[in-house]
């Protein structure tokens, strides 16, 4: 079942950039993801550790911001070098790079297991590479085991660079495999958040991708810069009629009268049970956004 935690904004901080960490918990997105990995040069790549580390340290405000973290890959010595620290640390989720299979997520689960037995967190899976969009599903079915797998992120810059797929407006090339990871995601029951938009200068073009990733059923998109959080938050915001159309089916099926009842005729239109589970975490999504003054 798709999470009930906002997920509309997820911001990348580099792991390298003391400024960007001092604030990332502040901007309003609602999860961030802490990077040790392409945003950080391997001569940082410790400090950047050690400064993740201190911050998941520190106690966080119930409405804070999701905070995940983005590890190495395991071949190389730097995820194991990751988890050794960040693990035991216990971010809200680690968010897993270059996955290719779901043997990678049962590699990762042991490495996880032999550094830091008995800690659990959530994972989340990249998509990034040819072999994963080619075969999303696998990845996306491998929910069992300890360290649940939570949400798939598409890694657009990488799965271009490994293709040749060129990054247009529209994203023509790319939208086949956006949707086969969507509904693998969907399958799996996982979050599923879009790629990012690399050019900062143009707002228009970025809201625009918004709404395509938005009417494409991503729940929501990662970011680059805090500039762009305002305009994610509000594309993926749950709208007026959408609330009041989810608070109007969410308890229908626990009325007394209705039990037993797989579907319902509601103002001329069919309601059934899953469109009541979907409103009941649009409502609990909206709520959490309401909380935090969204
Ligand atoms: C793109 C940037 C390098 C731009 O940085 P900068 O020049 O510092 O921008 P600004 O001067 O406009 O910054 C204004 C203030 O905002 C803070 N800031 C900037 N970016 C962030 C951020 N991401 N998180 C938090 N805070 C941020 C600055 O520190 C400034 O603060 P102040 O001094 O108080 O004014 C930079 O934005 C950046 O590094 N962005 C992240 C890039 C990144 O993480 N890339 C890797 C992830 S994308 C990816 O890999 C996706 C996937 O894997 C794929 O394959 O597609
Ligand atoms: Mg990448």
């Amino acid at each position: 079942m798709p999470s009930s935690r906002p997920r509309r904004s997820v911001l990348y901080v580099p792991g390298a950039n003391p400024r960007a960490l001092e604030k990332a918990l502040g901007l309003g997105a609602d999860a961030v993801i802490l990077d040790l990995e392409d945003a950080v040069a391997p001569t940082e790549k410790a400090a950047a550790r050690e400064r993740i580390a201190a911050l998941l340290a520190v106690p966080r405000r119930p409405d804070a911001p999701e905070v995940v973290v983005r590890l190495n890959p395991l071949a190389g010595g730097l995820g194991i070098a990751d988890l050794a620290v960040i693990l035991p640390a216990q971010p809200d989720g680690l968010l897993l790079p270059k996955i290719a299979t779901a043997a990678d997520i049962g590699a990762f689960r042991r490495a996880a297991a032999e550094t830091a037995p008995g800690v659990t967190v959530p994972i989340w899976a990249m998509i990034e590479t040819a072999r994963a969009v080619a075969d999303p599903l696998s990845i996306a079915l491998a929910t069992d085991g300890d360290y649940p797998l939570t949400a798939l992120v598409l890694g657009l810059n990488d799965l271009a660079a490994e293709t040749g797929a060129r990054q247009v407006r529209g994203r023509a090339p790319m939208l086949p495999w956006m949707m086969g990871v969507l509904a693998a995601g969907r399958a799996g029951g996982l979050d599923v958040i879009d790629g990012v938009f690399n050019d900062l200068s143009d707002v228009a073009a970025f809201e625009a991708e918004c709404l395509q990733a938005l009417d494409c059923g991503f729940d929501g998109k990662s970011l680059i810069h805090p500039r762009q959080i305002e305009a994610a938050n509000r594309a993926f915001m749950p709208n007026e009629a959408a609330l009041a159309e989810a608070r109007r089916i969410a308890g229908l099926f626990d009325e007394p009268r209705h039990v037993g009842l797989g579907v319902l005729a509601v103002e001329g239109r069919i309601v059934e049970r899953l469109h009541a589970e979907a409103a009941k975490r649009l409502i609990a999504r909206f709520e959490v956004i309401a909380s935090r003054g969204g």
